[in-house]
């Protein structure tokens, strides 16, 4: 018995797995000129000073991704790590158009990512989100879809991520009404280092079922009585809020707060191989910085399972795996 519980891992993007080791492998594999002298060169600039400064990273990083095997080879790793980590269930964010900058297909991505998932660990169950970056033209987003679905990938939703401030919801709102009809579930990521405003657009005017982290959401009581009285599942990473200084310490962090609001939030890595901890890291940093109890814990894992985009069968298995474990920590 691991411990921490059996996870539902809703917020984790799969560049965001790619560790240090992996970027330096790939950078000699396709000969790939990186601006840094080793490794120990590349993790010192993990120390962020906000969203933008990590974005600049993450996106020079994915310079050594070039082939469908290379995004195999990553999305591999990572549900090994995530196997470990006890995660049975991932819905997995991509970012394709940080490819297509760069010369690297739709299909290229979509192919070595979902080849991956289709041979994940026995017993665990995914699924593929492709996020729109938002700081890139609402008509570009309109034409990835557009190759989204024609590549014939099974697809689970789409997704919304990257540089938020001054990059509202609402310059999406035709992209996701398209999604919509295509029958594709809806999230973005909202009130992370953009207002609480930004969460109210996400939900009224892109009709997201899910918010992926939504802190700033404590900014206003109003909103905070909707999404308590909605049930609105608010994806939280901790570990990032404090890595990209949206919260100043771990020990400060609102999540007992969300909590005891009656929030549905659960706790999620984000970035792992830049923050610091996958799924269980995180589990196991906030429960000893903020004190978790045994029954904040179950509450946390369970609101994971109710959030997740499977069908009833599958969420009554996830929600006994929860509730066994939590039975065998009591
Ligand atoms: N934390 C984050 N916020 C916005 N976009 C992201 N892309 C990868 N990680 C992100
Ligand atoms: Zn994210």
């Amino acid at each position: 018995m691991t411990d921490t519980p059996p996870a539902v891992e809703l917020h984790v993007h799969v560049e965001g797995t790619l560790e240090p080791e992996l970027i330096m492998e790939l950078a000699q594999r396709n000969r790939v000129a990186l601006p840094y002298a080793d490794l120990d060169d590349l993790r010192a600039r993990y120390a962020f000073t906000d969203l933008s400064h990590f974005l600049d990273l993450y996106y020079a990083n994915m310079a050594v991704l070039r082939h469908a095997e290379d995004f195999a080879a990553m999305t591999a790793a990572y549900l090994e790590r995530a196997a470990r980590a006890g995660v049975r269930h991932v819905e997995l964010f991509v970012d394709p158009q940080a490819h297509l900058a760069r010369g690297v297909g739709v299909e290229v991505v979509l192919e070595g990512v979902s080849g991956a998932l289709a041979a994940a660990p026995a017993g665990m169950t995914t699924g593929l989100i492709p996020c729109f970056l938002r700081d890139r033209p609402a008509e570009e987003a309109s034409e990835v879809l557009d190759a989204l679905l024609a590549s014939g990938t099974p697809l689970l939703g789409i997704g919304l991520d990257s540089a938020e401030a001054g990059n509202p919801p609402s310059r999406f709102a035709d992209v996701y009404a398209r999604a919509r009809a295509e029958g594709l579930r809806l999230v973005a990521h909202a009130g992370e280092e953009g207002p609480a405003d930004y969460v109210r657009e996400a939900l009224d005017v892109l009709g997201v079922e899910r918010v992926d982290h939504g802190i700033r959401s404590l900014e206003d009581p109003a909103l905070v009585a909707r999404l308590a009285q909605e049930a609105v599942p608010l994806t939280v990473c901790p570990l990032s809020n404090v890595r990209l200084r949206a919260v100043r310490t771990l020990a400060a962090h609102p999540l007992p707060l969300m909590l005891g609001a009656g929030l549905a939030v659960s706790v999620h890595s984000d970035d792992p191989a830049y923050f610091g901890g996958y799924v269980d890291d995180n589990h196991r940093a906030v429960v000893e910085a903020l004190h978790l109890s045994d029954e904040q814990v179950r509450t946390l894992a369970l609101n994971a399972v109710e959030a997740a985009f499977v069908d009833d069968a599958r969420r009554a298995e996830l929600r006994g795996e929860v509730t066994a474990w939590a039975a065998a920590q009591a």
